[in-house]
């Protein structure tokens, strides 16, 4: 059944943000669930979308424990006018797993792992990875992308080019897994937020007067 309130976050479907709101609201197949889950193309977009009134709700991510402060998001945070009320929080696993077409894996296994030239991900991952990328594409270019999935996307169909994203991305794209676990820190995870409009003269949480002193450290 269609869910009645609506839930935005940074897309494609297989994006860590997907397994945030997940994890939150439930999975959207399920027969009682009462949200319908948007993917949009940035965070920005999360933040326009709700502040238009077209969602109930955005999950956004927060801080990851290997390189801190999700920029993009602390930046709309201290912009917003009003800022969104945080109703949430959710902790999500990030293992980064590098991904890549059929023929590029083939070529690497042929000739080596210099024939990579491109690494596409989203920006705030290259710091969680900094050791593998080092040591085995330290000549390819890292060029960012809106999300990870998207990453995954452009992999996908480029030769001689990989990704770094999660397993997730790899099950929902049509791309190969050629490495798992390439984070630096065992155990690395991202904290999200849930976010709702905030309505003239509501009171402000816990969660929202912690995030609130969060950006302006
Ligand atoms: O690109 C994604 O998959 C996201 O959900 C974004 C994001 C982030 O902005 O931190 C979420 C978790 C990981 O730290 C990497 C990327």
């Amino acid at each position: 059944m269609a869910g009645s309130k609506i839930v935005g976050y940074l897309g494609p479907p297989g994006t860590y943000s997907q397994q945030a709101v997940t994890q939150h609201f439930g999975r959207e197949e399920a027969p009682v669930n009462r949200y319908s889950f948007i993917p949009l193309q940035t965070i920005a977009d999360c933040f326009s979308e709700l502040k238009k009134g077209e969602l109930s709700y955005a999950v956004v991510p927060f801080a990851n424990s290997t390189n801190g402060a999700v920029k993009f998001t602390y930046d709309l945070l201290r912009e917003a006018d009003p800022r969104p009320s945080v109703i949430g929080r959710t902790d999500v696993p990030v293992a980064h797993y590098v991904l890549a077409s059929e023929t590029t894996i083939r070529k690497i296994k042929d000739h080596g792992e210099q024939i990579v030239r491109r690494v596409y991900s989203h920006p705030q991952v290259w710091t969680q990875c900094t050791k593998y990328l080092f040591e085995h594409f330290v000549d390819a270019e890292k060029i960012d992308r809106d999300s990870t999935a998207l990453a995954a996307q452009q992999a996908a169909t480029e030769d001689n080019a990989i990704a770094i994203a999660s397993s997730a991305a790899a099950d929902v794209i049509d791309v190969e897994v050629y490495e798992t676990n390439v984070q630096d820190v065992e155990g690395n995870y991202t904290r999200f937020l849930v976010l709702e409009p905030y309505v003239d003269g509501q009171k402000r949480t816990e969660l929202d007067r912690w995030v609130a002193e969060e950006i302006e450290k």
